[in-house]
Protein backbone atom coordinates (compact mmCIF):
# COMPACT_ATOMS: atom_id res chain seq x y z
CA UNK A 1 0.00 0.00 0.00
CA UNK A 2 1.05 3.84 -0.85
CA UNK A 3 1.43 6.03 2.17
CA UNK A 4 0.73 9.59 1.74
CA UNK A 5 3.04 11.91 -0.45
CA UNK A 6 4.88 15.31 0.98
CA UNK A 7 2.93 18.21 0.65
CA UNK A 8 3.66 20.69 -2.35
CA UNK A 9 5.29 23.90 -2.04
CA UNK A 10 2.04 25.27 -2.73
CA UNK A 11 0.29 23.28 0.34
CA UNK A 12 2.69 24.12 2.54
CA UNK A 13 2.51 27.89 2.14
CA UNK A 14 -1.39 27.42 2.56
CA UNK A 15 -0.75 25.37 5.80
CA UNK A 16 1.24 28.24 6.79
CA UNK A 17 -1.12 30.74 6.42
CA UNK A 18 -3.79 28.27 8.13
CA UNK A 19 -1.74 28.08 11.21
CA UNK A 20 -1.03 31.63 11.52
CA UNK A 21 -4.90 32.49 10.92
CA UNK A 22 -6.00 29.73 13.78
CA UNK A 23 -3.11 30.23 16.37
CA UNK A 24 -3.49 27.60 18.90
CA UNK A 25 -5.89 25.52 17.83
CA UNK A 26 -3.79 22.28 17.27
CA UNK A 27 -6.86 19.64 16.40
CA UNK A 28 -7.85 22.14 13.82
CA UNK A 29 -4.36 22.16 12.66
CA UNK A 30 -3.66 18.20 12.74
CA UNK A 31 -7.34 17.66 10.45
CA UNK A 32 -5.99 20.34 7.56
CA UNK A 33 -2.93 18.85 7.27
CA UNK A 34 -4.17 15.16 7.29
CA UNK A 35 -6.29 16.62 4.32
CA UNK A 36 -3.46 18.64 2.92
CA UNK A 37 -1.45 15.18 2.57
CA UNK A 38 -3.61 13.84 0.55
CA UNK A 39 -3.76 16.89 -1.78
CA UNK A 40 -0.96 17.04 -4.31
CA UNK A 41 -1.92 14.03 -6.88
CA UNK A 42 -5.50 16.39 -7.02
CA UNK A 43 -3.50 19.92 -7.28
CA UNK A 44 -1.38 18.34 -10.39
CA UNK A 45 -4.79 17.40 -12.26
CA UNK A 46 -6.86 20.38 -11.34
CA UNK A 47 -4.59 23.57 -11.44
CA UNK A 48 -8.09 25.50 -11.61
CA UNK A 49 -8.58 24.80 -7.93
CA UNK A 50 -5.70 26.69 -7.35
CA UNK A 51 -5.81 29.59 -8.85
CA UNK A 52 -9.04 29.86 -7.92
CA UNK A 53 -8.29 29.53 -4.20
CA UNK A 54 -10.87 26.80 -3.41
CA UNK A 55 -8.63 25.00 -0.57
CA UNK A 56 -8.48 28.69 0.88
CA UNK A 57 -12.52 29.12 0.91
CA UNK A 58 -12.46 25.50 2.17
CA UNK A 59 -10.48 26.38 4.76
CA UNK A 60 -12.21 29.21 6.25
CA UNK A 61 -15.69 28.91 8.20
CA UNK A 62 -18.43 30.53 6.57
CA UNK A 63 -19.25 32.05 9.80
CA UNK A 64 -18.29 31.03 13.26
CA UNK A 65 -20.47 31.76 16.37
CA UNK A 66 -19.51 32.00 19.85
CA UNK A 67 -21.99 33.22 22.82
CA UNK A 68 -22.57 33.23 26.93
CA UNK A 69 -25.20 30.37 28.29
CA UNK A 70 -26.37 31.14 31.69
CA UNK A 71 -28.44 29.38 33.52
CA UNK A 72 -28.63 28.45 37.08
CA UNK A 73 -27.68 24.93 39.07
CA UNK A 74 -29.86 22.64 41.75
CA UNK A 75 -28.40 24.96 44.18
CA UNK A 76 -29.71 28.33 42.97
CA UNK A 77 -26.20 29.21 41.90
CA UNK A 78 -25.84 31.17 38.46
CA UNK A 79 -23.23 29.14 36.30
CA UNK A 80 -22.03 30.60 33.12
CA UNK A 81 -20.50 28.48 30.13
CA UNK A 82 -19.64 29.16 26.45
CA UNK A 83 -21.50 28.07 23.33
CA UNK A 84 -20.34 27.25 19.53
CA UNK A 85 -22.06 26.75 16.22
CA UNK A 86 -18.95 26.70 13.77
CA UNK A 87 -21.17 27.21 9.75
CA UNK A 88 -18.23 25.85 7.95
CA UNK A 89 -19.29 25.14 4.74
CA UNK A 90 -22.76 25.04 2.75
CA UNK A 91 -22.10 24.41 -0.77
CA UNK A 92 -23.41 21.15 -1.00
CA UNK A 93 -26.54 21.77 1.27
CA UNK A 94 -27.69 23.51 5.00
CA UNK A 95 -24.61 23.18 7.46
CA UNK A 96 -25.52 19.63 9.24
CA UNK A 97 -23.33 18.21 12.25
CA UNK A 98 -23.58 17.59 15.48
CA UNK A 99 -23.45 19.20 19.28
CA UNK A 100 -20.59 18.30 22.01
CA UNK A 101 -20.97 18.85 25.29
CA UNK A 102 -17.75 18.31 27.42
CA UNK A 103 -15.23 20.79 29.44
CA UNK A 104 -12.66 20.40 26.53
CA UNK A 105 -14.52 22.00 24.20
CA UNK A 106 -13.22 25.28 22.64
CA UNK A 107 -13.29 26.99 19.34
CA UNK A 108 -9.92 24.98 18.22
CA UNK A 109 -11.97 21.54 18.93
CA UNK A 110 -15.36 22.80 17.04
CA UNK A 111 -13.57 23.76 13.83
CA UNK A 112 -11.72 20.59 13.53
CA UNK A 113 -14.90 18.54 13.88
CA UNK A 114 -16.75 20.83 11.39
CA UNK A 115 -13.79 20.79 8.94
CA UNK A 116 -13.90 17.35 8.85
CA UNK A 117 -17.72 17.42 9.01
CA UNK A 118 -17.37 19.07 5.71
CA UNK A 119 -15.63 16.67 3.51
CA UNK A 120 -17.20 13.75 5.46
CA UNK A 121 -20.74 14.95 4.68
CA UNK A 122 -19.10 15.31 0.92
CA UNK A 123 -18.73 11.61 0.77
CA UNK A 124 -21.87 10.89 1.52
CA UNK A 125 -23.44 12.07 -1.39
CA UNK A 126 -26.56 13.32 0.11
CA UNK A 127 -27.22 17.29 -0.37
CA UNK A 128 -25.34 18.35 3.70
CA UNK A 129 -23.41 20.97 4.03
CA UNK A 130 -20.26 20.98 7.12
CA UNK A 131 -21.02 22.56 10.70
CA UNK A 132 -20.49 21.77 14.43
CA UNK A 133 -21.09 22.92 17.95
CA UNK A 134 -21.38 22.47 21.62
CA UNK A 135 -20.14 23.91 24.85
CA UNK A 136 -17.72 23.21 27.56
CA UNK A 137 -20.53 22.56 29.88
CA UNK A 138 -19.78 18.88 31.15
CA UNK A 139 -23.31 16.57 31.66
CA UNK A 140 -22.13 14.49 33.87
CA UNK A 141 -23.02 14.22 37.28
CA UNK A 142 -25.73 17.17 36.42
CA UNK A 143 -29.81 16.41 37.62
CA UNK A 144 -31.66 16.35 34.62
CA UNK A 145 -33.45 19.39 35.52
CA UNK A 146 -29.80 21.09 35.30
CA UNK A 147 -29.53 19.64 32.15
CA UNK A 148 -32.53 20.77 30.78
CA UNK A 149 -31.75 24.48 32.07
CA UNK A 150 -28.51 24.45 30.43
CA UNK A 151 -29.93 23.18 26.65
CA UNK A 152 -33.16 25.87 27.42
CA UNK A 153 -29.97 28.91 27.50
CA UNK A 154 -27.83 27.36 25.05
CA UNK A 155 -31.04 27.07 22.09
CA UNK A 156 -32.64 30.70 23.56
CA UNK A 157 -29.63 32.14 21.68
CA UNK A 158 -28.71 29.38 19.29
CA UNK A 159 -31.99 29.48 17.59
CA UNK A 160 -31.56 32.14 15.37
CA UNK A 161 -29.14 30.44 13.39
CA UNK A 162 -30.76 27.27 12.89
CA UNK A 163 -33.77 25.95 10.13
CA UNK A 164 -34.38 23.07 7.99
CA UNK A 165 -32.69 24.76 5.30
CA UNK A 166 -30.31 26.57 7.53
CA UNK A 167 -28.27 24.60 9.60
CA UNK A 168 -29.55 21.32 11.36
CA UNK A 169 -27.57 20.19 14.33
CA UNK A 170 -27.62 16.64 16.20
CA UNK A 171 -25.77 14.84 18.58
CA UNK A 172 -22.02 14.26 19.61
CA UNK A 173 -20.46 13.57 22.55
CA UNK A 174 -22.47 14.31 25.96
CA UNK A 175 -25.57 15.11 23.81
CA UNK A 176 -27.75 12.18 23.11
CA UNK A 177 -31.77 12.31 22.69
CA UNK A 178 -32.15 13.54 26.38
CA UNK A 179 -30.35 16.57 24.96
CA UNK A 180 -32.06 16.69 21.57
CA UNK A 181 -35.57 16.55 23.22
CA UNK A 182 -34.83 19.65 25.82
CA UNK A 183 -32.97 21.49 22.95
CA UNK A 184 -36.01 20.82 19.88
CA UNK A 185 -38.56 21.89 23.17
CA UNK A 186 -37.19 25.36 23.61
CA UNK A 187 -36.32 25.77 19.84
CA UNK A 188 -40.50 25.34 19.18
CA UNK A 189 -41.12 27.11 22.02
CA UNK A 190 -39.28 30.09 20.64
CA UNK A 191 -40.58 29.74 17.55
CA UNK A 192 -44.12 28.69 17.62
CA UNK A 193 -42.98 26.53 14.83
CA UNK A 194 -43.20 22.66 15.07
CA UNK A 195 -39.95 22.26 12.50
CA UNK A 196 -39.48 18.79 13.03
CA UNK A 197 -36.22 18.96 10.74
CA UNK A 198 -34.57 21.35 12.16
CA UNK A 199 -31.98 19.41 14.72
CA UNK A 200 -31.91 15.09 14.20
CA UNK A 201 -31.38 12.13 16.85
CA UNK A 202 -34.74 12.93 18.11
CA UNK A 203 -36.74 10.62 19.90
CA UNK A 204 -39.08 7.93 18.09
CA UNK A 205 -41.87 9.40 18.84
CA UNK A 206 -41.64 12.70 18.07
CA UNK A 207 -40.28 12.87 14.33
CA UNK A 208 -37.15 10.98 15.13
CA UNK A 209 -35.48 7.91 12.37
CA UNK A 210 -35.22 4.43 13.53
CA UNK A 211 -31.78 3.14 13.28
CA UNK A 212 -30.36 6.59 13.87
CA UNK A 213 -29.55 5.96 17.39
CA UNK A 214 -27.50 2.49 15.80
CA UNK A 215 -26.40 4.11 12.51
CA UNK A 216 -22.87 5.33 13.17
CA UNK A 217 -21.59 2.35 14.95
CA UNK A 218 -23.52 0.58 12.60
CA UNK A 219 -22.31 2.16 10.09
CA UNK A 220 -18.40 2.07 10.77
CA UNK A 221 -18.91 -2.01 11.27
CA UNK A 222 -20.02 -2.06 7.79
CA UNK A 223 -17.39 0.13 6.42
CA UNK A 224 -14.87 -2.25 7.75
CA UNK A 225 -17.14 -5.57 6.47
CA UNK A 226 -16.39 -3.93 3.11
CA UNK A 227 -12.94 -3.57 3.13
CA UNK A 228 -12.64 -7.15 4.73
CA UNK A 229 -15.12 -8.07 1.76
CA UNK A 230 -13.01 -6.77 -0.47
CA UNK A 231 -10.26 -9.29 0.43
CA UNK A 232 -12.40 -11.78 0.92
CA UNK A 233 -12.83 -11.86 4.32
CA UNK A 234 -15.86 -11.28 6.86
CA UNK A 235 -16.23 -10.14 10.65
CA UNK A 236 -16.89 -13.58 11.76
CA UNK A 237 -14.90 -15.44 14.11
CA UNK A 238 -12.97 -12.34 14.41
CA UNK A 239 -12.07 -10.52 17.73
CA UNK A 240 -12.70 -7.18 18.29
CA UNK A 241 -11.78 -4.48 20.90
CA UNK A 242 -14.25 -1.40 20.49
CA UNK A 243 -12.91 1.93 22.87
CA UNK A 244 -15.39 3.72 24.09
CA UNK A 245 -19.10 3.19 25.53
CA UNK A 246 -21.03 5.92 24.69
CA UNK A 247 -23.90 6.08 21.48
CA UNK A 248 -21.07 4.73 18.80
CA UNK A 249 -19.12 2.44 20.69
CA UNK A 250 -22.28 0.37 21.78
CA UNK A 251 -23.87 0.47 18.51
CA UNK A 252 -20.55 -0.68 16.83
CA UNK A 253 -20.23 -3.33 20.03
CA UNK A 254 -24.16 -4.65 18.42
CA UNK A 255 -23.05 -5.13 14.76
CA UNK A 256 -19.80 -6.65 15.24
CA UNK A 257 -21.63 -9.23 17.31
CA UNK A 258 -24.33 -9.84 14.77
CA UNK A 259 -22.37 -10.32 12.26
CA UNK A 260 -19.82 -13.16 14.58
CA UNK A 261 -17.25 -11.49 16.45
CA UNK A 262 -16.37 -11.63 19.62
CA UNK A 263 -15.69 -8.32 21.16
CA UNK A 264 -13.63 -8.71 23.89
CA UNK A 265 -13.14 -5.21 25.50
CA UNK A 266 -14.75 -1.45 25.77
CA UNK A 267 -13.66 1.62 28.03
CA UNK A 268 -14.90 4.99 29.54
CA UNK A 269 -12.40 7.68 30.80
CA UNK A 270 -12.09 6.31 33.51
CA UNK A 271 -10.76 2.94 32.59
CA UNK A 272 -11.31 -0.06 30.41
CA UNK A 273 -12.48 -3.57 30.27
CA UNK A 274 -12.07 -7.19 29.48
CA UNK A 275 -14.60 -9.85 28.98
CA UNK A 276 -12.66 -12.87 27.21
CA UNK A 277 -16.48 -14.92 27.03
CA UNK A 278 -17.71 -11.18 24.91
CA UNK A 279 -19.24 -8.51 26.10
CA UNK A 280 -22.83 -8.41 27.42
CA UNK A 281 -24.56 -5.96 25.54
CA UNK A 282 -27.51 -6.24 27.29
CA UNK A 283 -25.82 -5.57 30.63
CA UNK A 284 -23.45 -3.17 29.08
CA UNK A 285 -26.77 -0.86 27.64
CA UNK A 286 -28.40 -0.74 30.76
CA UNK A 287 -25.79 0.69 32.73
CA UNK A 288 -24.55 3.15 30.49
CA UNK A 289 -27.74 4.21 28.65
CA UNK A 290 -30.33 3.69 31.61
CA UNK A 291 -28.18 4.28 34.49
CA UNK A 292 -25.60 6.90 33.50
CA UNK A 293 -23.00 4.35 35.31
CA UNK A 294 -19.20 4.09 34.87
CA UNK A 295 -17.67 1.08 32.80
CA UNK A 296 -16.30 -0.68 36.13
CA UNK A 297 -19.90 -1.55 37.19
CA UNK A 298 -19.38 -3.89 34.00
CA UNK A 299 -16.79 -5.39 36.09
CA UNK A 300 -18.74 -5.88 38.95
CA UNK A 301 -21.41 -7.20 37.83
CA UNK A 302 -20.51 -9.95 35.35
CA UNK A 303 -18.21 -12.94 36.28
CA UNK A 304 -14.91 -13.19 34.55
CA UNK A 305 -14.98 -10.05 33.07
CA UNK A 306 -12.22 -7.22 34.77
CA UNK A 307 -11.70 -3.62 35.10
CA UNK A 308 -8.06 -2.04 34.41
CA UNK A 309 -8.10 1.46 35.75
CA UNK A 310 -4.34 2.89 34.50
CA UNK A 311 -3.84 1.03 31.23
CA UNK A 312 -4.56 1.48 27.57
CA UNK A 313 -6.93 -0.63 25.42
CA UNK A 314 -4.87 -1.12 22.73
CA UNK A 315 -2.96 -2.82 25.25
CA UNK A 316 -5.62 -6.33 24.33
CA UNK A 317 -4.54 -8.26 21.22
CA UNK A 318 -7.34 -8.26 18.36
CA UNK A 319 -8.07 -8.67 15.18
CA UNK A 320 -10.20 -5.61 14.76
CA UNK A 321 -9.82 -2.00 16.55
CA UNK A 322 -12.35 0.00 16.48
CA UNK A 323 -11.77 3.43 18.08
CA UNK A 324 -15.00 4.90 19.10
CA UNK A 325 -14.70 7.05 21.77
CA UNK A 326 -12.67 10.58 21.06
CA UNK A 327 -9.72 12.61 19.11
CA UNK A 328 -6.38 11.38 19.86
CA UNK A 329 -6.84 8.67 22.14
CA UNK A 330 -5.14 5.90 19.98
CA UNK A 331 -1.48 7.26 19.90
CA UNK A 332 2.13 6.11 18.21
CA UNK A 333 2.73 3.41 20.96
CA UNK A 334 -0.72 2.00 21.43
CA UNK A 335 -0.48 1.38 16.62
CA UNK A 336 3.02 0.04 17.52
CA UNK A 337 1.36 -2.32 20.11
CA UNK A 338 -1.73 -3.17 18.34
CA UNK A 339 0.10 -4.05 14.89
CA UNK A 340 2.61 -6.12 17.02
CA UNK A 341 -0.28 -8.02 18.44
CA UNK A 342 -1.35 -9.01 15.00
CA UNK A 343 -4.20 -6.00 14.39
CA UNK A 344 -5.60 -6.34 10.65
CA UNK A 345 -8.28 -3.81 10.39
CA UNK A 346 -8.49 -0.32 12.54
CA UNK A 347 -11.88 1.71 11.63
CA UNK A 348 -12.61 5.03 13.59
CA UNK A 349 -15.99 5.37 14.65
CA UNK A 350 -14.63 8.61 16.60
CA UNK A 351 -14.00 11.62 14.73
CA UNK A 352 -9.82 11.61 14.48
CA UNK A 353 -9.33 9.78 17.46
CA UNK A 354 -5.34 8.22 15.57
CA UNK A 355 -2.74 10.48 15.97
CA UNK A 356 -0.79 11.16 13.34
CA UNK A 357 2.11 9.36 14.03
CA UNK A 358 -0.57 6.13 14.55
CA UNK A 359 -1.77 6.75 11.18
CA UNK A 360 1.68 6.18 9.58
CA UNK A 361 2.64 3.40 11.73
CA UNK A 362 -0.53 1.52 10.17
CA UNK A 363 -0.33 2.56 6.78
CA UNK A 364 3.49 1.46 6.95
CA UNK A 365 2.27 -1.98 8.25
CA UNK A 366 -0.16 -2.72 5.58
CA UNK A 367 -3.26 -2.62 8.03
CA UNK A 368 -6.76 -1.94 6.43
CA UNK A 369 -6.94 1.83 7.74
CA UNK A 370 -10.37 3.57 7.53
CA UNK A 371 -10.57 7.14 8.72
CA UNK A 372 -13.11 8.24 10.88
CA UNK A 373 -14.93 11.00 8.02
CA UNK A 374 -15.32 7.50 6.10
CA UNK A 375 -16.08 5.27 8.86
CA UNK A 376 -18.47 6.90 10.84
CA UNK A 377 -20.36 8.73 7.89
CA UNK A 378 -23.46 6.66 8.42
CA UNK A 379 -24.49 8.96 11.79
CA UNK A 380 -25.02 12.46 9.21
CA UNK A 381 -25.67 10.02 6.38
CA UNK A 382 -29.01 8.30 8.83
CA UNK A 383 -29.76 11.94 9.85
CA UNK A 384 -30.25 13.25 6.37
CA UNK A 385 -32.65 10.04 5.84
CA UNK A 386 -34.33 11.65 9.67
CA UNK A 387 -34.74 15.18 7.70
CA UNK A 388 -36.00 13.32 4.56
CA UNK A 389 -38.29 11.32 6.69
CA UNK A 390 -39.21 14.95 8.23
CA UNK A 391 -39.86 16.33 4.73
CA UNK A 392 -42.10 13.99 4.14
CA UNK A 393 -43.96 13.40 6.91
CA UNK A 394 -43.45 9.81 6.84
CA UNK A 395 -41.74 7.08 8.65
CA UNK A 396 -39.70 4.11 7.84
CA UNK A 397 -39.34 0.75 8.81
CA UNK A 398 -36.41 -0.75 10.86
CA UNK A 399 -35.29 -3.35 7.76
CA UNK A 400 -35.67 -0.55 4.98
CA UNK A 401 -33.88 2.80 6.95
CA UNK A 402 -30.95 -0.12 7.92
CA UNK A 403 -30.67 -0.98 4.16
CA UNK A 404 -30.12 2.65 3.22
CA UNK A 405 -27.44 3.14 5.94
CA UNK A 406 -26.02 -0.13 4.24
CA UNK A 407 -26.08 1.01 0.64
CA UNK A 408 -24.64 4.64 1.83
CA UNK A 409 -21.31 2.67 3.18
CA UNK A 410 -21.16 0.47 0.69
CA UNK A 411 -21.30 3.80 -1.67
CA UNK A 412 -18.58 5.37 0.59
CA UNK A 413 -16.33 2.73 0.22
CA UNK A 414 -16.93 2.41 -2.90
CA UNK A 415 -16.05 6.27 -4.00
CA UNK A 416 -12.67 5.62 -1.57
CA UNK A 417 -11.97 3.12 -3.01
CA UNK A 418 -11.46 3.84 -6.66
CA UNK A 419 -10.54 7.66 -5.72
CA UNK A 420 -7.38 5.98 -3.94
CA UNK A 421 -7.29 4.18 -7.36
CA UNK A 422 -7.16 7.44 -9.62
CA UNK A 423 -4.64 9.14 -7.46
CA UNK A 424 -2.21 6.39 -7.72
CA UNK A 425 -2.54 5.06 -4.06
CA UNK A 426 -4.53 2.14 -4.33
CA UNK A 427 -5.77 0.92 -0.71
CA UNK A 428 -4.98 3.90 0.88
CA UNK A 429 -8.77 5.37 2.25
CA UNK A 430 -7.46 8.29 3.80
CA UNK A 431 -6.38 9.43 0.67
CA UNK A 432 -9.40 7.82 -1.30
CA UNK A 433 -12.06 9.23 1.39
CA UNK A 434 -9.89 13.08 0.97
CA UNK A 435 -9.45 13.28 -2.53
CA UNK A 436 -12.79 12.17 -3.51
CA UNK A 437 -14.29 14.49 -0.85
CA UNK A 438 -12.64 17.34 -1.98
CA UNK A 439 -13.33 17.32 -5.63
CA UNK A 440 -16.69 16.90 -4.98
CA UNK A 441 -16.94 20.25 -3.03
CA UNK A 442 -14.71 22.14 -4.87
CA UNK A 443 -16.65 21.84 -8.26
CA UNK A 444 -19.36 22.70 -6.10
CA UNK A 445 -17.77 25.72 -4.99
CA UNK A 446 -16.27 26.81 -8.33
CA UNK A 447 -19.67 26.32 -9.61
CA UNK A 448 -21.39 29.00 -7.01
CA UNK A 449 -18.79 31.57 -7.86
CA UNK A 450 -17.05 33.83 -5.39
CA UNK A 451 -19.98 33.90 -2.51
N1 LIG B 1 -22.95 10.27 17.88
C1 LIG B 1 -22.74 10.24 16.57
O1 LIG B 1 -23.65 10.02 15.79
C2 LIG B 1 -21.37 10.45 16.04
C3 LIG B 1 -20.27 10.53 16.86
N2 LIG B 1 -19.02 10.59 16.31
C4 LIG B 1 -17.83 10.63 17.15
O2 LIG B 1 -17.77 9.43 17.92
C5 LIG B 1 -17.08 9.68 19.16
C6 LIG B 1 -17.95 9.23 20.31
O3 LIG B 1 -19.17 9.97 20.28
P1 LIG B 1 -20.51 9.45 21.00
O4 LIG B 1 -20.47 7.98 21.14
O5 LIG B 1 -21.63 10.08 20.30
O6 LIG B 1 -20.36 10.14 22.41
P2 LIG B 1 -20.88 9.62 23.83
O7 LIG B 1 -20.86 10.80 24.71
O8 LIG B 1 -22.11 8.82 23.69
O9 LIG B 1 -19.71 8.63 24.26
C7 LIG B 1 -18.38 9.00 24.36
C8 LIG B 1 -17.65 7.86 25.02
O10 LIG B 1 -16.26 8.08 24.98
C9 LIG B 1 -15.74 7.89 26.28
N3 LIG B 1 -14.54 8.68 26.42
C10 LIG B 1 -14.40 10.02 26.34
N4 LIG B 1 -13.12 10.35 26.52
C11 LIG B 1 -12.46 9.18 26.67
C12 LIG B 1 -11.11 8.86 26.88
N5 LIG B 1 -10.19 9.80 26.94
N6 LIG B 1 -10.77 7.53 26.98
C13 LIG B 1 -11.71 6.57 26.91
N7 LIG B 1 -13.00 6.83 26.71
C14 LIG B 1 -13.36 8.11 26.61
C15 LIG B 1 -16.85 8.32 27.20
O11 LIG B 1 -16.68 7.79 28.50
C16 LIG B 1 -18.04 7.71 26.47
O12 LIG B 1 -18.14 6.33 26.74
C17 LIG B 1 -16.73 11.15 19.13
O13 LIG B 1 -15.45 11.31 18.55
C18 LIG B 1 -17.76 11.75 18.17
O14 LIG B 1 -17.32 12.95 17.60
C19 LIG B 1 -18.83 10.54 14.95
C20 LIG B 1 -19.88 10.47 14.11
C21 LIG B 1 -21.24 10.53 14.58
O1 LIG C 1 -25.95 13.45 12.61
C1 LIG C 1 -25.39 14.52 12.46
O2 LIG C 1 -25.88 15.51 11.94
C2 LIG C 1 -23.98 14.74 12.94
C3 LIG C 1 -23.18 13.57 13.32
C4 LIG C 1 -21.83 14.06 13.74
O3 LIG C 1 -21.72 14.95 14.55
C5 LIG C 1 -20.64 13.52 13.11
O4 LIG C 1 -20.74 12.90 12.06
O5 LIG C 1 -19.53 13.73 13.66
Amino acid sequence: MSTTPELTPHLQELYEVVLRRNPGELEFHQAVLEVFESLTPVARKHPEFAETKVLERLCEPERQIIFRVPWVNDRGEVEINRGFRVEFNSALGPYKGGLRFHPSVYLGIVKFLGFEQTFKNALTGMPIGGGKGGSDFDPKGRSDREVMAFCQSFMTELYRHLGEYTDVPAGDIGVGSREIGYLFGQYKRITNRYESGVLTGKGLGWGGSLVRKEATGYGTVFFADEMLRARGESFDGKRVVVSGSGNVAIYAVEKAEQLGATVVACSDSGGYIVDESGLDLDLLKRIKEVDRGRISEYAEQRTGASFVADGCIWDVDCDIALPCATQNELDEQAAITLVKNGVRVVAEGANMPSTPAATRVFLDADVLFAPGKAANAGGVATSALEMQQNASRDSWSHEYTEERLAGIMRGIHERCAASADEYGAPGNYILGANTSSFVQLAEAVLALGVI
